[in-house]
């Protein structure tokens, strides 16, 4: 585990729309670990995380504590909170070769930026692709590339909306394998958001249900 790992911490959060509760979580999330939040569909789990990651709409108002660590997320405009998302769509750059999406990823003063990103893409089966362009990889291939992006970020803490939910069943159990043992080898806390029971059995942390 990553000595920088802190805990997420979701204290007494309420997120009401237009004057209405939508939502309350009181959860704490350790180093490693990942909280699944499940519920059906309108019951606020996109919306819990855009309030994370501080992009929530003005239409919802919020109360509640968000820390890592000690510190504390909310006070933080989005960009300086070391919250990185992955969405069911990797959104690879198109107009950047899967080398330069991962170059992306790392702080612009990181030094040996090429051999982080062989070593990226050998980690996920992909050495060599580097100049490839990200439209002419399978759907599985794009998706362990926006992994990959996202660990380089060095986040402090992940969120993941459905991430699985456009692989077929063999690479879901795949990349189920891979996300959720880069994530506790980093010690990164995570909030996954899904519909499927057999995510929320392979991320193997608690379960809380909204809604
Ligand atoms: N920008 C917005 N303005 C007003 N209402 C919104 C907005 N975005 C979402 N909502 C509403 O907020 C509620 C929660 O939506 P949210 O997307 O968080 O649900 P969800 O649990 O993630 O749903 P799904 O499983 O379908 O993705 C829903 O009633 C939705 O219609």
């Amino acid at each position: 585990m990553n000595n920088a790992a802190n805990a997420l911490t979701l204290e007494q959060v309420r997120i009401h729309l237009a004057g209405r509760p939508l939502l309350h979580v009181d959860a704490t999330v350790a180093p490693g670990d990942v909280l699944t939040v499940m519920g059906p569909s309108g019951s606020g789990k996109s919306t819990l995380l855009a309030f994370i990651a501080g992009f929530l709409q003005s239409t919802f108002t919020a109360q509640g504590q968000v820390r890592l660590g000690d510190t504390d997320v909310l006070r933080l405009p989005a960009e300086q909170r070391g919250v990185g998302l992955l969405f069911q769509d990797p959104l690879l750059f198109p107009h950047l070769s899967v080398g330069g999406n991962l170059r992306f990823g790392l702080p612009h003063r990181s030094p040996q930026k090429s051999a982080q990103v062989a070593k990226a893409l050998d980690q996920i089966g992909l050495a060599g692709f580097e100049a490839r362009d990200p439209a002419t990889l399978s759907g599985g291939q794009q998706a362990r590339v926006a992994l990959m992006r996202l660990l380089l970020s060095q986040p402090r803490a992940v969120l993941l909306d459905e991430p699985f939910s456009k692989l077929d069943t063999a690479l879901r159990q795949e990349m189920r394998t891979l996300v959720f043992g880069q994530l506790r080898e980093a010690g990164l806390p995570a909030l996954l958001v899904t519909h499927d029971e057999d995510d929320a059995t392979a991320a193997g942390g608690q379960i809380i249900a909204l809604g």
